[in-house]
């Protein structure tokens, strides 16, 4: 970690040296009984239903998160939208002929430019305006033994932005360079900093060459909000794309502005030893959020059966996982705010 201490570092140490993350946000919206099978993913709700995204915040917090991540995971702008973005400095002159071919999300819900960029900022909005809720109210009762949460802009990868489950297999294609990833990230970037979230959390990185790029990114765009970034993993040992996590800390090392790196959406059955893998290679606080173990398949758009993993195991896992080293542990898909209740009560009452 660095020398001077961000909000993260300071939550860690007042939680313990092991703060808790929120659950699957998609799934409990799925839970809670909205529709999100659409391009925008969990990011649809922005539009049809705010207060249920305000919900699934709440119940995490009072589960016991210190972290909120927001419902921006799969809020993307086409490609091209994004070249003219980081060409023009005018960012609203518009192309719309280029726009009709390419745009799978807000735009082709018939929203401008501003209102999507609206909706970004609302989903940050939305987190702050739940943790300040809940935070109040706590102060009613002295004893109430929660953290102060922080809300993480949630940044999904240019493979979530594809919406065919590329975030599990980080083949972009040869025509997918590192500009062309800095250019993915850049407006989205620059939009979610400019909500104020405490964090930004980029989340499901499945391979090096993303990770260069955002990192190149922040340090051009000088962004001063503490990111973590995590990878994906299919195997327990490399990034989806087949490199080493050694090669992708090399790179994430020398930014100060990432103090935490880690994996999410992996199965927990390859967390442990991903810890003791980083950990090799880094001295930045460690993130672990996996799924339930089950698989994604994006073509079907369902989740498959697998080794899944219940409520019951997360807690004697979680405590295994602090032991290893990890400074922050939650859930991805397919976990509730049982399972962070579960994780929550374990790092708290068992050392
Ligand atoms: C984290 S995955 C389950 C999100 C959905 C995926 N990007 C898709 O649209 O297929
Ligand atoms: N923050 C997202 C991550 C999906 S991998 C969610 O929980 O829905
Ligand atoms: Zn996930």
């Amino acid at each position: 970690m660095g020398a001077t201490k961000g909000p993260l570092e300071e939550l860690i140490e007042k939680a313990g040296g092991c703060a808790v993350i929120d659950g699957g946000f998609a799934t409990q919206l799925e839970a809670l009984g909205a529709d999100i099978n659409d391009p925008l993913w969990s990011a649809l709700c922005l539009i049809s239903n705010p207060h249920l995204i305000k919900k699934v915040h709440m119940q995490y917090l009072e589960a016991g998160a210190d972290v909120l991540i927001t419902s921006s995971y799969q809020v993307t702008y086409s490609t091209c939208h994004l070249f003219l973005f980081s060409t023009c400095k005018n960012h609203h002159t518009i192309i719309p002929v280029q726009y009709k071919a390419t745009i799978p999300g807000f735009l082709s819900k018939s929203l401008s430019i501003e209102e999507a960029e609206k909706l970004l900022q609302k989903s940050v909005k939305l987190a702050i305006e739940a943790r300040d809720i809940f935070w109040t109210h706590l102060q009613k009762n002295p004893k109430h033994g929660y953290n102060r949460a922080l809300v993480a802009a949630s940044i999904g990868s240019y493979g979530a932005y594809l919406a065919d489950g590329s975030e599990y297999s980080g083949v972009y294609g040869p025509d997918i360079e590192l500009d062309k990833l800095k250019d993915f990230h850049r407006r989205r970037l620059q939009v979610l900093a400019s909500a104020e979230p405490d964090l930004l959390a980029f989340e499901a990185i499945p391979n090096k060459l993303e990770a260069q790029a955002i990192v190149e990114l922040l340090n051009e765009e000088k962004v001063n909000i503490p990111s973590w970034i995590c990878f994906s993993s299919v195997d327990g040992s490399h990034t989806p794309s087949g490199h080493s996590f050694k090669e992708c800390l090399e790179i994430l090392n020398c930014c100060e502005r990432v103090p935490a790196v880690g994996v999410n959406c992996t199965s927990p059955h390859f967390i442990d030893k991903l810890i003791h893998e980083l950990r090799k290679f880094t001295k930045k606080a460690i993130v672990v959020y996996p799924n339930s173990g089950e698989i994604w398949d994006g073509r079907a758009k369902k989740w498959m059966p697998s080794e899944c993993f219940g409520d019951g195991s997360f807690e004697a896992l979680a405590l295994k996982w602090r032991e290893s080293g990890a400074n922050l542990i939650g859930g991805c898909c397919r976990t509730t705010p049982n399972t962070i209740q579960a994780i929550s009560k374990a790092l708290k009452y068992k050392r």
